[in-house]
């Protein structure tokens, strides 16, 4: 049998491309997905009874391809508690800290190169090879900043980045904030966290979605090798339980784990320079730590603290509705060569962080779980697009069907690529241009 499309990886892209697909009138698809589980880098995680969000959390009122496809599956979503003070730790102490506005005059020049780089072509701006060659920290050295915005752009946008402004490429930068709305989406400093969590956990978009696909989607099925692409004749896709044929594969992850799958033949020079550019191992931990109630509220503390350079950059008041309890979340940006910490130590770090912006309360959790992306196979880590050369040298290769492979996730969209919005439109394009390609085939030569 030779499926007409075969969706290679169950990420949010990929069963939204699934589930375009059925929704299409298709019938002859197949979704194969590495992990016993779909839902990628979503992860539905229960601490002391409470579920909570170990991948994507946040979504906000202007990412509106995952916003309507919450109201398709009639998916709650709830706000982030943000009443009360901030607190960072400096210098060892806890203080509280008021929202810095944005600098106006960074936030200015950036929408103003912005405005030069297209989304669809950022490799096209005018200045696309001096700023490929230029970091985004290079390039704050240039603009006579004051250091409290040296240190409120560094902590907003190595946050949303996970990356060390060092390693950030400008050029890179630039189309990301033109894909998330400019300076202010991807991490304006101060803009605080985006607004929305999902009731039930992120992944059960995912989990509604198989549900709905039944035996469509075939779990522990991690793909090792795609021959035939090329055509003609159907692409042969094989997994360590048997192969399967299809007309059309959609690659529905990030270029470093496509990278991962053997090729026959060997993917052209563009996209395997793509593949080895990306940088995959930028480390995301988070950590959720539950309490007997939210206590920091009747402190009039909203859960928020910044610690730069400290075990965890942020954390965040998490409390789903419907429970007692009290949750906060912390994310970690590791540097990749940092020694794996116990979840002891992290646990007894955290906590004390906790205790004084909170008070002593904080040192008597009920439970604390933790999720480090970096060691999961089929993540590896955060996917970065930060790389030199990545846009410049190899962006055209980036969403460019190869034969009959078509390149999906989250990193293939134009708005909110490497969000959870890009994925749902990544996951649109690529059925889209499946159903198309397929459409194509119908068309007698003439
Ligand atoms: C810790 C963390 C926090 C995040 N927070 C947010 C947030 O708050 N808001 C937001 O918008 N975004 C967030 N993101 C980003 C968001 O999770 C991703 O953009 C989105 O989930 C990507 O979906 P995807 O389907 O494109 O890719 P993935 O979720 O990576 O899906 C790829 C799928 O392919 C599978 N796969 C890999 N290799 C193979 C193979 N060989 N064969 C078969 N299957 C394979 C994988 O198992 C996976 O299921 C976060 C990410 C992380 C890691």
């Amino acid at each position: 049998m030779v499926y007409d499309v075969v969706v290679v990886g169950g990420g949010v892209s990929g069963m939204n491309a699934a589930r375009d697909l059925k929704r299409s009138g298709l019938d002859n698809f197949l979704v194969l997905e590495a992990r016993d589980r779909v839902g990628g880098r979503t992860l539905i995680q229960h601490a002391d009874g409470v579920i909570v969000d170990g991948g994507a959390t946040w979504v906000n009122p202007n990412q509106t391809a995952i916003l309507d496809l919450l109201h398709e599956l009639g998916i709650e979503r709830f706000e982030q508690y943000a009443t009360g003070d901030s607190f960072a730790i400096l210098g060892g102490e806890a203080q509280k800290v008021k929202p810095a506005a944005p600098n106006p005059h960074l936030a200015d020049t950036m929408d103003a190169m912005v405005a030069t780089v297209s989304a669809e072509a950022p490799w096209e701006a005018p200045n696309a090879k001096e700023w490929n060659g230029m970091t985004f920290q290079q390039f704050l050295d240039t603009q006579d900043l004051d250091q409290a915005t040296l240190m409120t752009t560094k902590i907003a946008f190595e946050i949303a980045s996970c990356a060390p402004l060092s390693e950030i490429t400008l050029l890179n930068l630039l189309f990301a904030m033109r894909a998330t709305g400019g300076f202010a989406g991807i991490g304006a400093p101060a803009s605080g966290l985006p607004q929305y969590h999902i009731v039930g956990g992120m992944a059960s978009i995912s989990n509604r979605i198989a549900a709905d696909l039944g035996d469509k989607v075939r779990l522990s099925s991690p793909v090792t090798k795609i021959s035939n692409w090329d055509g003609p004749g159907p692409v042969r896709i094989e997994t360590p339980n048997g192969t399967v044929e299809a007309r059309k594969v959609i690659m529905a992850m990030g270029g470093s784990l496509a990278s991962q799958i053997a090729y026959e033949p060997e993917l052209p020079a563009m996209r395997k320079g793509l593949h080895d550019t990306i940088d995959r191992n930028h480390c995301l931990i988070k950590t959720h730590t539950v309490y007997e109630r939210p206590f920091w509220r009747d402190r009039g503390a909203s859960g928020q603290i910044i610690w730069p350079d400290g075990l965890f950059n942020i954390s965040a008041d998490v409390t789903p509705p419907g429970t007692d309890k009290g949750v906060l979340v912390t994310l970690v940006r590791s540097p990749r060569d940092e020694a794996p910490m116990s979840l002891e130590d992290r646990k007894a770090g955290t906590i004390e962080a906790f205790a004084k912006a909170f008070g002593e309360e904080a040192l008597h959790p009920t439970d604390f779980v933790m999720q480090d992306w970096l060691q999961e196979e089929y993540t590896k880590g955060v996917e970065d697009l930060w790389s030199p050369g990545l846009y410049l040298d190899y962006g055209p290769a980036l969403r460019a069907p190869l034969g009959n492979i078509i390149w999906g996730g989250t990193e293939t969209s134009l708005f909110w690529c490497g969000f959870i919005d890009g994925a749902v439109r990544g996951g649109h394009q690529a059925a889209l241009t499946a159903l198309a390609s397929l459409a194509e085939e119908l068309v007698p030569a003439s």
